[in-house]
């Protein structure tokens, strides 16, 4: 049976990266992929939506999640929990899209246990010293976890190895257009694996 589910992709980064920005940009110009909106126990910052941004839901909340098997991933990130809900991504693969999750890099090694054919990729910044300009520029912590995101972030970029593309994110537009490159090319490989099946099948006959 040729496989017509969707591709899974999973971008990865640290704060400040600019993952989001990116991602936003990328939603602009492929409607058809699917984002996976992940749940979190963090606050509201100012101008998001519930259920666009995130679902903002407790502690209480979420440890449920966690116990009814509905994530398909968590990991508490500076003190904080986040998760991608299971029965979307699964469904939503299955109807044949792409889903497309922007998640930290314990959550990503989960994804990969269950989901080898996943595509991981890790967007690096120019330099650590503009890594911290943006997560500082963009003025939606406390100096205090700044620091915490910014250790965290020495770790985040140790698990690059573990990606299968790494994206600079010097330019919006240039990262936006390298990820929707990386997207067309692992469709192309999906469409050669299927190719070679219908043949050995057509062999077969
Ligand atoms: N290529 C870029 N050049 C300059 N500034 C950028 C670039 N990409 C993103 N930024 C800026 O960097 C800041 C952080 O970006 P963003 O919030 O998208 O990062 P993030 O990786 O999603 O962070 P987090 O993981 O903390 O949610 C924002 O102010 C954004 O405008
Ligand atoms: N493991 C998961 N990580 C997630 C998820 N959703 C977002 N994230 C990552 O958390 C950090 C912090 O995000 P912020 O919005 O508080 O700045 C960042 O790296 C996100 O990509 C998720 O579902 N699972």
């Amino acid at each position: 049976m040729i496989d017509e589910k969707g591709i899974l992709f999973i971008l990865s980064g640290p704060s400040g990266v600019g993952k989001g920005t990116v991602r936003k940009e990328l939603f602009k110009r492929k409607t058809e992929l699917k984002y996976s909106i992940s749940i979190t126990t963090r606050e509201q910052r100012p101008g998001e939506v519930d259920g666009i941004d995130y679902f903002f839901k407790t502690n209480e909340e979420f440890e449920s999640l966690i116990k009814q098997n509905k994530l398909l991933e968590h990991a508490k990130f500076v003190n904080n929990y986040y998760g991608t809900p299971r029965e979307y991504v699964e469904k939503t693969l299955a109807e044949g899209y792409d889903v497309f999750l922007e998640i930290e890099v314990q959550g990503a090694m989960q994804v990969k246990h269950n989901f080898p054919e996943g595509v991981f990729i890790f967007l690096f910044p120019p330099s650590l010293e503009e890594l911290k300009n943006r997560i500082v520029g963009r003025g939606t912590e406390t100096e205090d976890l700044i620091l915490n995101r910014l250790k965290e972030a020495r770790n985040e970029i140790e698990m690059m190895d573990a990606y299968d593309y790494v994206v600079v994110n010097d330019d919006v537009d240039k990262a936006v257009n390298k990820i929707q490159s990386i997207i067309q090319s692992e469709h192309c490989k999906r469409e050669r694996i299927a190719a070679q099946y219908k043949k050995i099948l057509e062999d077969e006959l």
